[in-house]
């Protein structure tokens, strides 16, 4: 779990990114952070995760977590399964190789995401979305208990979108891991998130489950435009889908 209180971050003297903001993730529950481009949805999961500090305030992380950015290529040509291999790093002593119970550990996260069959491929060779599923899986061999995800849906296809929704849906529901996310996209936080922290202006925010905070009156004052939300069924249940109002 991640409990984060009152904390507040600026680059330079003018420019604060937000202040005084306090949340938290339960284990086995997903955020989602939503707000407008360059509100500090990124600098919020990198002070999450300490590679920026806060200038008040504390986080407390109860676990190890994964990190998953936006986009990555790599130099050299490595396959997907030595990609996913990267992620035992911290478990793998300096100056040494990867031990069978490694590729184990690789193979049966990929085996989880359906993924088997692009083991031997070239990591650089895939498309934009399957390097997106390389690089969660890659967090996960690292058997972290939280993953953080920089925009997971961003450049990816329809379909891959859905495919990289449910993965997050599953890790958290199916398999206890808290997931912290990214989005420009208030579907995809309704689709794969319990709670969600939309990020205002920096001295204002919202935080609460999905229910609570996703509402058309929260989502016009973050994106400044009239929202209409609708339920629909499904052969699982019900949904919600957002649209503006053009
Ligand atoms: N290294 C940096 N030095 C100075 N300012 C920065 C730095 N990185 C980001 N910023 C500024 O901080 C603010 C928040 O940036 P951040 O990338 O966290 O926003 P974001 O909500 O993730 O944006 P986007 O949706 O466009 O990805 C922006 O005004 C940005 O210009």
């Amino acid at each position: 779990m991640i409990k984060v209180e009152g904390i507040s971050f600026r680059y330079t003297r003018e420019q604060t990114v937000f202040a005084n903001h306090s949340f938290q993730l339960e284990s086995g529950r997903s955020l989602a952070i939503l707000g407008p481009n360059g509100q500090g949805k990124t600098t919020m999961l990198k002070c999450m995760i300490g590679l920026l500090r806060v200038d008040t305030g504390s986080i407390f992380i109860d676990g190890e977590y994964g990190y998953v950015p936006q986009r990555e290529s790599s130099i050299f040509s490595y396959s997907v399964l030595d990609m996913v291999v990267m992620g035992r790093a911290r478990h793998i002593p300096l100056f040494t190789s990867p031990k069978p119970k490694d590729y184990r550990i690789a193979e049966s996260v990929l085996s989880m995401m359906e993924m088997e069959s692009f083991a031997e491929r070239p990591f650089n060779e895939l498309s934009g979305g399957e390097r997106q599923l390389v690089l969660i899986a890659r967090a996960l061999a690292s058997e972290c208990s939280i993953l953080v995800l920089d925009e997971p849906t961003s450049a990816l296809d329809f379909r891959n979108q859905s495919r990289v929704l449910q993965v997050i849906r599953g890790l958290s529901q199916e398999h206890g891991i808290s997931v912290v996310f990214t989005t420009h996209s208030p579907n995809h936080a309704v689709h794969a998130a319990d709670d969600v922290l939309l990020m205002y202006d920096p001295a204002d925010y919202r935080y609460g489950t999905v229910e609570e905070v996703m509402t058309e009156e929260n989502l016009k004052r973050l994106y400044g435009l009239e929202i209409r939300t609708f339920e629909y069924v499904h052969e699982n249940g019900k949904g919600r889908a957002i649209v503006p109002v053009l």
